[in-house]
């Protein structure tokens, strides 16, 4: 069995300085490595195990790439650690639910190929999720042996956000790939989003020296909800790690207000300078947002896109919100139909 050095595997001062001290050497720390509906699996030092929760807590509330304690008596998750990053989303399917997709990840490779797919509302999408989860994010553009021209596309990123990393490359080539190597060595954990046919899974083969089988099929799981039984930790070839988060065709988002301000640094700024404090930057007098629009300072899709990403935001944070108030409401009800039978 393959054993691993905390270290290795991510663990850093921000989890250590979590410990109490008679947690230390007591409490092994693991990194999740898979969640099914049930129990976790977790590596550790000494190798891989399967955990059970302890009570109150579910497999909801944990995601691939969370650090946790162990409690070996009871082969059982002691606690689960503050997390340095996470991405999460509204769960696919109809019912309102937040879904963690992973945690402690250091860097997300944002992927697109330079050709129709290219869409800049889906990549301001994916990058509000990075900002807002605290994950670095780094655009790959994908299939650059099928194109002439990279420029346009590297024009049109330095649009959407002109400090995040950019890197051109063939993903069935490991030559090319290597230019990813500065954010997967040891310790490193990265993941990767992209629509359906960029190259992930490609990239993923590459950059692990594995096959890797992506399955597309858990999304659509009448509950949304991850029933997988196979791995989604998969060891780098430099070192670090990759989490697999397939299906992420319907990337919903939820709750992500300041990584949606992060991605439109720009029109926030000039929102903040309406006459009117809830401006809707339509037609009322005063306001900033259409006064560069009129210049040219300002791209009227650009707009568009922020405005639609903000609502679709508030609305999956209504929703999930309402969601929670309903289940708690139905918990009183229930609690109060007891009380009464027991009268
Ligand atoms: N020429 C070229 N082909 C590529 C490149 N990356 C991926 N492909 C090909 O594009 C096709 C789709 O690649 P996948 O890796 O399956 O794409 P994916 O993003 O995982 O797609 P889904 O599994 O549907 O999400 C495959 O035939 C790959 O061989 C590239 O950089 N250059
Ligand atoms: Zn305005």
């Amino acid at each position: 069995m393959t054993q691993h050095s905390l270290s290795s595997l991510g663990w850093s001062a921000d989890f250590l300085r979590q410990l109490a001290i008679d947690e230390i050497g007591v409490l092994p720390p693991a990194r999740v490595s898979a969640v099914h509906r049930d129990r976790l699996d977790v590596l550790t030092e000494t190798g891989s195990m399967s955990l059970h929760l302890p009570p109150g807590l579910t497999t909801g509330e944990v995601a691939v790439g969370d650090w946790v304690l162990v409690d070996p008596d009871r082969a059982r998750v002691a606690r689960v650690l503050d997390r340095k990053s996470l991405l999460h989303r509204r769960a696919a399917g109809v019912d309102a639910r937040d879904q963690l997709i992973a945690a402690n990840v250091d860097t997300l490779f944002i992927a697109t190929s330079m050709n129709a797919d290219f869409n800049p509302a889906r990549l301001e999408r994916y990058l509000a999720l990075a900002y807002d989860g605290g994950v670095a994010p780094v655009f790959v553009l994908t299939k650059a042996d099928l194109c002439d021209d990279p420029a346009p596309f590297h024009a049109a990123l330095r649009q959407i956000a002109a400090a995040v990393p950019v890197v051109t490359l063939d993903a069935r080539d490991g030559t090319t790939v290597l230019a990813l190597a500065d954010w997967c060595g040891p310790g490193q954990t990265v993941a990767l989003l992209g629509s359906s046919g960029v190259g992930k899974s490609t990239l993923a083969t590459t950059l692990t020296g594995a096959e890797i089988a992506t399955q597309g099929i858990r999304e659509d799981d009448a509950k949304g909800r991850h029933t997988t039984t196979s791995r989604e930790f998969h060891p780098l070839a430099q070192g670090g790690w990759l989490i697999d988060t397939p299906g992420m065709r319907a990337l919903r988002l939820a709750g992500v207000e300041a990584g949606i301000d992060a991605v439109f640094d720009d029109i926030a700024e000039l929102a903040g300078q309406c006459r009117f404090s809830d401006c809707q930057h339509e037609s009322e007098p005063g306001c900033a947002v259409q006064a560069a629009i009129t210049t040219g300072a300002l791209d009227p899709d650009r707009l568009g896109r922020w405005q639609k990403l903000r609502r679709e935001d508030a609305r999956n944070a209504r929703s999930i919100a309402e969601a929670h108030a309903h289940d708690r409401a139905f918990g009183r009800m229930i609690k109060q139909v007891m009380k009464d039978k027991r009268r």
